[in-house]
């Protein structure tokens, strides 16, 4: 499928650091495949070219998934003046008489207004009471009780007295002081993370409008795969349908099903016309193999291969393709590594699009050892942040898991490769992200 000259050095130079060749970066001829960075966003342009799927939901089943509408305060908040601490509301220049038997508590209906010359005991949260001029906390005050009332809030009344002096408007959180109804809080596209939740439940929400996740299917294809039990016979596990569910899940997608379809290019054409997804996500099969069944079931299907094949190691056979106008086919190639390179370089920004999330910032980091890079195309080679640099992990051939078991992301080498200090992009992963949010059980979108 591609010149097996560089194809020659692949594995290698997954298993090994060293000094980077530095060769050219420019495509030889005849050199197959779209560049890496063109192929993500020919994914993120058709995702976003498909119009999402919205409902409302209940802010308890919103977390993580994205808002389809600007979050607006259906309130003032505060929406009245609040107390910001427990103490004394008082109008007008002291000392005050202590009015007695109107305590103001938290969530207490109004009390009538303060004379000027008079305090009342205030409650954090309580409302405070008209033509007030300042809440003095309780540790700046001193109440001096009246007759028949030692304490000075009950009914003998008494007097107050500040300890400093006291500024009007302190210690009032004042009516619209973070937002005035009508407010833009949030734009559409915005991951609802608890905090969302906290503050669209403070500003008078029981329901959010929420982008509906896209609905996935897995094909895992391949007649060698086992589902249980220890590789024997020439036959190995499958390590892609657990990893693959989850996985997605944490991109923001609904994972409708797992199917696993064997080398049947017939029960492959059937799942591939016949679905009901949004996107449809294949492993294996991707290449030129006397069972490779992708892409001859693609031109039977008539799908429009939007890239078939990318200039990225592991990964190059990946592919999308466009089944019908809002229904795309992610083609990740069989070598477990090289499916997460497709699923990170393809999947990812085409689900983000999908899902109506915005792509997140780069992320770069400078990388600790140099890292062997492809004479001709990106390497996504596994890293760990370490004191802050990413440090390439060994066991990262196109065939193996153990070093991305280990890794926090996947970093962009170019053609030529890094050296030590070199600054890279990394992908995150969704479960490791420094500035993401948790991935909730029932899945979200949080990369
Ligand atoms: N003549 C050529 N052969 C190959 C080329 C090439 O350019 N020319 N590219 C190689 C590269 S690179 C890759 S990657 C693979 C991609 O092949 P396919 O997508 O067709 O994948 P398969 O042949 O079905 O499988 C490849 C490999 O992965 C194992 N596999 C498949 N599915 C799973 C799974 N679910 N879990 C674990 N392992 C899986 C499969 O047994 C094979 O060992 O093609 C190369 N060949
Ligand atoms: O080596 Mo292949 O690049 O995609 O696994």
């Amino acid at each position: 499928m591609t010149e097996p000259d560089v194809d020659g050095v692949d594995e290698a130079l997954a298993l090994v650091g060293g000094a980077p060749t530095h060769l050219a970066a420019s495509s030889p001829p005849g050199h197959r495949g779209t560049p890496w960075s063109q192929a993500r966003a020919i994914a993120a342009r058709a995702g976003r070219g498909v119009t999402p799927r919205t409902r409302r939901v209940p802010l308890g089943e919103a977390l993580g998934r994205v808002l389809a509408e600007p979050l607006t305060a259906l309130t003032d908040l505060p929406s009245f003046d609040t107390s910001a601490m427990d103490g004394w509301a008082v109008a007008g220049p002291g000392p005050w008489e202590i009015r007695t038997g109107d305590a103001v508590l938290a969530g207490h209906g109004a009390i009538p207004a303060l004379p000027d010359g008079v305090a009342v005991r205030i409650a954090t949260g309580a409302r405070v009471p008209a033509d007030t001029t300042a809440v003095i906390r309780s540790e700046h005050a001193r109440a001096e009780p009246g007759r028949g009332d030692r304490s000075g809030a009950g009914p003998g009344g008494g007097h107050l007295y500040a300890r400093h002096e006291v500024v009007p408007g302190q210690d009032i959180r004042p009516r619209g002081q973070e937002c005035r109804t009508g407010d833009a809080l949030l734009p559409a596209t915005t991951v609802v993370t608890p905090a969302v939740l906290g503050l669209a439940a403070a500003a008078g929400y029981d329901e959010l409008a929420i982008v509906e996740p896209p609905r996935v299917e897995v094909l895992v294809l391949g007649d060698e795969l086992l589902t249980s039990g220890v590789p024997h016979d020439g036959l190995i596990r499958d390590a892609l349908g657990p990893m693959l569910d989850p996985w997605l899940r944490a991109l923001g997608a609904e994972v409708v099903a797992v199917r696993r379809v064997g080398d049947d290019a017939e029960a492959l054409y059937e799942a591939v016309t016949g679905t009901g997804a949004d996107l449809v996500v294949t492993t294996g099969g991707t290449a030129a193999g006397p069972v490779d069944h992708v892409h001859p079931v693609l031109r039977g299907a008539g799908a429009e291969l939007l890239v078939d094949g990318v200039q990225a190691r592991p990964g190059h056979p990946m592919l999308l393709a466009r089944l019908t106008p809002s229904q795309y086919l992610v083609g990740l190639p069989g070598n477990p590594l090289a499916a997460v390179s497709g699923l990170l370089s393809l999947a990812e920004p085409l689900l983000r699009g999908l899902a109506g999330c915005r792509a997140p910032e780069p992320y770069w980091a400078s990388v600790r050892d140099g890292v062997q890079g492809h004479p001709h195309d990106t390497r996504l080679v596994p890293v760990v942040r370490r004191a802050g640099e990413a440090v390439p992990l060994h066991y990262a051939g196109p065939a193996m898991l153990r070093g991305l078991a280990a890794a926090d992301g996947l970093a962009v080498v170019p053609p030529g490769g890094a050296r030590p200090g070199d600054a890279l992009e990394v992908l995150d992963l969704p479960w490791t992200a420094p500035v993401s949010a948790p991935v909730p059980a029932q899945g979200g979108c949080f990369t």
